[in-house]
């Protein structure tokens, strides 16, 4: 039953279109980079391929469905067209292109977990639970995700390690415990400009293979100890690391379950050591009612729908700063600094509360 209009008459439909159009829109990123076609377009250079030349370059028969996709891809602002021929826009060579360093060509087919999650989604949030399938799905699709995660990660932890150098808190031999390692990538980059450091990396059974290919291809198996099993089970010592990192994890576990790994995380921190938290944290809930708020969700629809990712594929639904807070607080800590290493990776450093210490959390 519908109640009676509220506010003036919408405009039109078209953000209910925009919604519908994601998938169209998905779809075509994903044909686009199974056929290769950022990477063809970023070997013809300027000024890019025409429908023919570029159905040749991805081996299609045709060309005008190569030129159709072509147009949707220039609609969507990720080639650019003048009638003639297309070409990458600045963020496809970027982002797109396989050999770029900061390329996403891998993760963008990844990036929404399994299919299986979304089709379900409505018995998920009606029941409360994950299909076993689509946990099987993504356990078995971790190692492709987080080979695919690998680019990104690497800058984003070079960039913890000067913001922790600036901050006298990375010795000049750290140790690194590493919970949910994924692809060695924070490994890799955190033990690289430090000699002396080691490192522990801990992560399940069928991902730790990949973080060994990493860690071998760096030359750092002396220094690297990887352990498989639950991150909150693993024996390790408490009291002896400098850098806890927590990258990309707490956002797909159930707030107790985050809450005792973030309380883990301290405590394996020796004295003067920090935890590193990535992750892409939902907004805070709001203390008061907040006229503003739907403009705060609209802000942050890149990490409202990440958490929704999550909830479609794992027991986890996000976290907020909130969260990360109150747990620090249970722990003795607290949020001492939010880095952003790169563009939209948001990284939170969490200390040990001194017990002298009288400041207010911030
Ligand atoms: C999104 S990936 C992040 C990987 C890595 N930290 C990074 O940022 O590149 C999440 C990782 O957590 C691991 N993981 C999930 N549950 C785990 C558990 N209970 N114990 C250990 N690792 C776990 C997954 O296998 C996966 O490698």
């Amino acid at each position: 039953m519908s109640g009676p209009p509220t506010g003036a008459p919408p405009a039109g439909p078209g953000p209910v279109w925009d919604v519908v159009n994601g998938l169209a829109a998905f779809g075509a990123l994903s044909a686009a980079l199974e056929l290769g076609l950022f990477d063809a377009l970023a070997a013809a250079g300027q000024p890019g391929l025409a429908p023919e030349e570029l159905a040749a370059a991805v081996s299609a028969s045709d060309a005008g469905a190569v030129e159709l996709l072509a147009e949707v891809l220039v609609s969507l602002g990720l080639l650019t067209g003048d009638g003639r021929a297309v070409a990458l826009t600045p963020v496809a060579e970027h982002f797109l292109v396989s050999d770029s360093p900061a390329s996403m060509a891998a993760l963008g087919r990844l990036s929404p977990g399994p299919w299986s999650g979304w089709q379900q989604l409505a018995a998920t949030v009606r029941t409360g639970a994950v299909p076993a399938g689509t946990r099987a799905e993504l356990a078995a699709g971790y190692p492709d995700l987080v080979r695919a995660t690998a680019p990104t990660q690497r800058a984003v932890a070079a960039g913890v390690a000067a913001a922790l150098a600036g901050r006298e808190l990375w010795p000049a031999a750290p140790r690194v415990v590493d919970l949910g390692c994924g692809s060695g990538a924070w490994l890799a980059a955190l033990l690289a400009d430090r000699p002396g450091a080691t490192a522990v990396g801990v992560d399940l059974p069928g991902v730790l293979p990949v973080a060994r290919d990493t860690v071998a291809e760096a030359g750092l198996d002396p220094r690297v100890s990887l352990l498989a099993g639950d991150y909150l089970e693993v024996d390790l010592p408490a009291g002896a690391a400098d850098v806890v990192v927590l990258a990309h994890v707490l956002r797909a576990e159930p707030a107790e379950r985050a809450r005792r790994l973030l309380l883990r995380a301290l405590d394996l921190l020796a004295p003067g050591g920090v935890v590193v938290v990535a992750d892409y944290p939902r907004p805070d809930p709001a203390a008061a009612p907040d006229p503003d708020r739907s403009a705060v969700l609209a802000g942050a629809r890149h990490e409202l729908l990440l958490s929704l990712t999550m909830a479609a594929a794992t027991d986890g639904s996000g976290v907020t700063v909130a969260d990360l807070r109150a747990w620090a607080g249970d722990g003795g800590a607290r949020l001492t600094d939010v880095l952003q290493p790169v563009p939209r990776q948001s990284v939170f450093l969490i200390r040990p509360v001194p017990p002298t210490a009288t400041e207010t959390q911030r």
